[in-house]
Parts: C-alpha cells; structure tokens; sequence
C-alpha cells in the first residue's frame, strides 16, 4: 500500500481538499475554505498544515469563533448545502464560542465541520492552558459540550483515528435527511503527529447525494388521501430549497389548485406574487395563509420541521377532519403531527405524486377563497407599508406604554415606523438583492411583509433564531453570491450582541450593508412580556436610574454608524424617509461594507394575525394580569392538537 507521511492535520487538510459531491449530473467541489481563529490548540497544528499546504481551501480568518461559524452557516445554506466551510479554533473558550453556532447549524439542518482544539490527548503535560478538568472524569473537555448540538462527533484521540472520523464526517454532511454540524474534536498533540496515511484515504472523492424516490405505497397512500380532502393547503419548507423542487412544487400547486403557505426557510423559493402564495403561514404568518389554513381539511408538508412557529403551536390547523401529509427526506420530521408519510426527496415525490394524481382528475374544492383571503392580505400589507407617525397615531402594539413612542422620538429625533421602513426597503432594493436575518421582531414582520421578487433572496434563520446571526451569515452569503448586494437585517440588541465578522467583510473585501433598527429595546420580548400581563422589565435600554436604583432611567441613545465608521465602513445616520432612500441608493455604490443606522419608533412592528404562540406563564403572580393571562393561554391551549 502507498503511503505519504503526513501529520494528522496535514492529512485532515488533503481529504477535505479532495472532497467532492455529484447532485443532479453534476459534480463541485463539497469545502470551500476554513474560517481560522487561531490560538495554542490549532495554530502550531491545522494552522501549520494550511500555511505548509492549502491545496484550493480558501482560509479566512474569523474574530469571534461564533461569528465566524455563522458566516460558515450562512454560506452553505445560501449555496444550498452543496458547499460548505470548515471552522477551526483553539481549545477551550474559542472551541466553546462555537458551540452556540454548532446548535444553530444543526436546528437548521445545515452542514458546517467543527474542528476545535482539545486538550493532549496523552495527557502528559496536564492540566494545559484552558483545561477545565472535570474532577469526576478528566476525559471530557470542552469539546464534550458540542455533543448536544453535532449530529456526528469525534475526538481524534490517534492519528488513525482520521480515516474513519473523516469518512464519517463526510458521510453526514452530505447526507440531506441527517446532516448538521459535525465535530471533529482535534487534541493537540494528536494534529502534529505524523503517520503514513494510504495514498488513497487522500484521493479524491465523490458523494453522490441522491435523491431518494417514494415508494410505490407511498404514492398511493398521499395520492389516496389527497382525493379524499376538499380543501388542502401545501406548507413550503426549506426543503423545498435544498432539494431544488421549486419547479416541482410550483408545479403541483398549480395542477391541483392547492393555496400554500411559506415557513421562515421555504419563504422565497415561489416568489410572492404567485396566485397561490399565501405567504408566511403560523405565529408570525399572515391573515390569508392562516385563514386558509385554519379551514384546510389537508395539510401538505413539504421539507418542513413543523415548528411551533409554523404550527402556531399545533393550534393553526382547526378543521375537525384535518389530516396531515408529510413529504419529507428526514422520517423524523415525516412522522410529525402523526401524519400519512413519504419519506423521500421533496422534487422526486412531488414529480410522482403529481404524475398520479393527474390521471384521477383531482382538484381542489376552493372557488373564490383563495382570491379573497389574499387580496385581504395585500390590502393590509399595503397598510402596514404606509403607516406614519402623526396626529393620533396608533402603534401596532398599542396599549403597552404607548407614551414611550413620544419620548423615543423627541430623544432620538425619529419618528419612522418599522413597517414603513420595510415597506420602502422592500421597494427600493434590487430585485436580486438578497436579506438576511434571525432573531428579533423582523423576521416576524418580514414573514409577514416581505416580498421576494427573485429567488433564493429571503435567507432567514429561524431554526434557533439566533441572535447575532444576521452580520455574520450575511458575509457568508456574500461569499456564496458575489454578484448581488447582501443586507443584514439586525435590530440593536443582535447588532450589540455580535457583529465581529462585519471586520471580516471588511478585510475580505466583500461588502455587505448592514440595515440596523434602533428601537433602543430587546423589542420583540418587551412585546412579549407586556403582552402576557409583565411590565417592561430588562428589554429596553435605558440607564440606571439613581432614584429607584433600577434600569428605568433614561432610554440610551447609541451612535451605531459611529461605532462601525471606526471599523472603516461607509454608515449612514437615518430618521427620515428621505435620508432612508439616499442612504440606501448610496450604499449601493460602495465598494466597501455599509452600516445604514435606523431609528425606528418601539411597538411599530407588526402584530399578529389569526395566530397563537404558546409560552410558559406564571401560574401565580400578584399582577393579575398576568394570571388573566395565564387563564387566556389554557384557554388558548384547549384548542391546540395534543401532539
Ligand atoms: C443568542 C440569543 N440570545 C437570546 C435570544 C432571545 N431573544 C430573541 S429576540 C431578543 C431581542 C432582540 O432585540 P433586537 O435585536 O433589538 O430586535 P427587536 O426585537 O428589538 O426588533 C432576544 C433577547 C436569542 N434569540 N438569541
Ligand atoms: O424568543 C424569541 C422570540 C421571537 O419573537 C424572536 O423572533 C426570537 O428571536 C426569539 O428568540
Ligand atoms: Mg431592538
């Protein structure tokens, strides 16, 4: 057998160099590059090997190790999880910052390889800097903790280890039902050690991602039930992205008049002027998605997680007769809401359902409802889009301390509702431009009002809704699409959370324009206290007050365009309709990243429409609102599905 001897991280840096998926007929390369944040774990190791021998890997380096994982995240699920990054970091605290990003990869299903450093493996010169020593088993590490959120996970503990923990790998990241982060934890000593490792272990290889045909059964079980409902509604999921069946399911949409709703990961993948397109469906979904589907006697799933945001907590779906049809790649997401399954690739499923269904003449039942639920919707988006602050002005939110939309406006000189803000953004930017977000109040409201002219433009993480994603994710898509302008839609407190990789972009010189509402507050859980009976405790930014010694002094006031003027950005400082125009038409002529800082008014987002979320209240409280809450909730409850 020929060998080469290499290093463990040597090695590890050749096979992801030669790896390769084939989908559709098509081959490409499966890692693009390594984001690094170097320190003593991984620099003298996986960083000698990428200085010694990138091969075509791309190194970027990160300055946050979560950032940098969530400009990884955002890569690949823009390409679709075709490519991927790998992020390397040092032990301890730079492994640990990943593991927040791990959790995220692995809830939105998207792949990203974990390379922290470990403590030795050997285990010699214990404890190491770093070295958290668990008094009860000194075999876990840091690293231990990426166990919870990876879908595979490895320490390689020898340098033969390699081989199998690579394959393994490899073998989940390509895989469309299972795939997530994978960890390979990587001890110190064991990265500089050499071995000779067979030639072929480090030749190229080809993945091929098939896609996974129904059944026979299948098909006649889904085409059976489809015939027996009048007045099903198709979920869009994110798996209608990664399985490229946008077509399929346009497709099938149409041939059997069935209405559809978008979940946060779906959203996009039909564009939103689409007859059929009810738009965003759920908790943050809007009247015409939720109405239907309120009503439907069928539910068709397609590449959706069912999350409680989709589902509003398994209370949407109100017809006494209402079945559930899941076409999903992953039988654990098929085997939801106890539904009638088709474990398969979304495209391949719709194609043969569709065939067969044809041929029995089925049509839905609906006449004009459809017409009418969505031309509701865009009369009250058009509403939304047109709100502005004058005499008698309502916030969306009203009732929840409305006096602080007046202080808030004298203190930051704007009086600019959020809605309004999307309502011009939606309009002003290119058509191709692609947003980006995940926490906060705006991925509700860009559920709700968001209108993707093109597709694969609405890039949303709501799988963890992880703050601090929106920044950094966007350098990630930047990557992914060079060709078109990428905006990072942030609210204050994500913005404040993490940005570090807004650097990057800067360094890397691909640009991005971060668009960032300033309601001065954690806004979306101000809502959501106030709305359940709680003042407004710790959700906004104000100072400490030295009359009643708590955080309700003065609203704070931060010059964000400053702050990012400092890390060599093109900002802008907006409280006007007009300077929100010019800011956005300049940034569009830069070359370098821009931060376009927004004033938005609080309780101006919008509010929810035909929806519940269920979240736990106190039981006992001396605020009896809050208990009439609490009382409201169980009612709520009594109507949802029991599982
Ligand atoms: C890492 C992380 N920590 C906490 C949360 C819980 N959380 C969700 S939204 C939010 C506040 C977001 O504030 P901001 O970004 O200003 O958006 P706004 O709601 O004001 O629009 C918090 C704390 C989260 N989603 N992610
Ligand atoms: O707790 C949360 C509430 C949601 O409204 C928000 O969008 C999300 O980011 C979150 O974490
Ligand atoms: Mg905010």
């Amino acid at each position: 057998m020929k060998t080469m001897r290499m290093t463990t991280a040597q090695a590890l840096v050749k096979f992801l160099d030669n790896q390769y998926i084939e989908f559709d007929g098509v081959e490409q390369k499966f890692v693009r590059g390594v984001f690094a944040l170097f320190g003593h774990g991984n620099v003298l190791g996986i960083g000698q090997a990428l200085e010694e021998d990138p091969g075509e890997l791309i190194v970027h380096q990160g300055k946050n190790e979560q950032g940098m994982a969530h400009a990884a995240i955002g890569f690949a699920k823009q390409m679709h999880r075709r490519q991927i990054y790998s992020c390397t970091s040092s032990i301890g605290p730079g492994a640990a910052n990943m593991v927040t990003a791990a959790g995220t990869a692995t809830a939105n299903r998207i792949p990203v390889l974990f390379l922290p450093g470990d403590t030795y493996a050997m285990r010699q010169p214990d404890p190491v800097l770093q070295q958290v020593e668990q008094y009860y088993n000194i075999g876990i590490t840091t690293n231990d903790a990426f166990k919870a959120v990876s879908r595979y996970w490895d320490r390689i503990s020898r340098p033969e280890q390699l081989m199998s923990a690579a394959i393994n790998a490899m073998r989940v990241l390509t895989n469309p039902a299972d795939t997530g982060a994978v960890t390979l934890a990587m001890p110190q000593d064991v990265e500089a050690e050499a071995y000779d490792f067979p030639v072929e272990f480090l030749a190229k290889r080809v993945h091929r991602i098939e896609r996974m045909p129904a059944t026979k059964e299948m098909i006649s079980d889904a085409v059976k039930l489809i015939m027996s409902k009048k007045k099903p509604i198709l979920i869009c999921g994110g798996g209608v992205k990664y399985s490229e069946a946008q077509e399929a399911f346009r497709t099938f949409a149409e041939a059997f008049n069935i209405p559809f709703g978008e979940t946060q990961a779906g959203k996009g993948a039909i564009t939103w002027d689409h007859e059929l397109n009810l738009g965003g469906i759920g908790a943050t979904g809007n009247i015409a998605a939720n109405t239907i589907a309120k009503e439907a006697d069928l539910v068709i799933g397609v590449g959706t997680r069912y999350t409680d945001f989709t589902t509003s907590s398994k209370w949407l779906f109100q017809n006494p007769d209402v079945d559930f049809l899941n076409i999903n790649i992953a039988s654990f997401d098929a085997y939801k809401l106890d539904g009638v399954r088709v474990v398969a690739d979304a495209k391949a499923a719709l194609e043969a359902i569709c065939e067969e269904l044809k041929e029995t003449g089925y049509k839905s039942a609906y006449t004009t409802e459809i017409k009418e639920a969505r031309d509701k919707w865009l009369r009250e988006l058009d509403r939304l889009a047109n709100i502005k602050y004058g005499e008698g002005f309502q916030p969306e939110i009203a009732g929840q301390r409305d006096e602080v939309i007046e202080e808030f406006g004298e203190k930051f000189g704007s009086y600019m509702p959020q809605t309004r803000v999307l309502g011009i953004l939606n309009e002003i930017i290119d058509d191709n431009a692609i947003v980006v977000g995940s926490s906060g109040s705006l991925p509700g409201d860009m559920q709700r009002m968001w209108r993707p002219k093109a597709p694969d433009t609405y890039h949303m993480e709501y799988g963890y809704s992880c703050m601090g994603y929106e920044i950094n994710a966007a350098l990630g898509v930047k990557m992914a699409r060079p060709d078109v302008e990428v905006y990072s839609m942030v609210g204050d407190g994500s913005y404040l959370m993490l940005h570090s990789e807004l650097i990057t972009s800067i360094q890397e010189r691909k640009k991005i324009n971060v668009v960032l509402f300033d309601n001065a507050s954690f806004g979306c859980i101000n809502n959501l206290q106030m709305g359940h009976g709680m003042g407004s405790f710790g959700t906004e930014f104000r100072m400490r007050n030295e009359q009643t010694g708590k955080l309700d002094g003065e609203l704070m006031c931060i010059d964000f365009a400053k702050c990012a003027e400092g890390y060599g950005c093109k900002t802008y400082r907006v409280r006007s309709e007009e300077e929100l125009r010019n800011a956005i038409e300049d940034a569009k002529k830069q070359t370098v990243s821009t931060l376009i800082d927004i004033k938005v008014l609080p309780k101006t987002m919008t509010h929810d429409y035909e929806s519940w979320w269920r979240v736990g209240n106190a039981e006992v409280a001396r605020k009896q609102d809050i208990v009439k809450a609490t009382e409201e909730l169980k009612e709520e409850l009594k109507k949802a599905r029991k599982y």
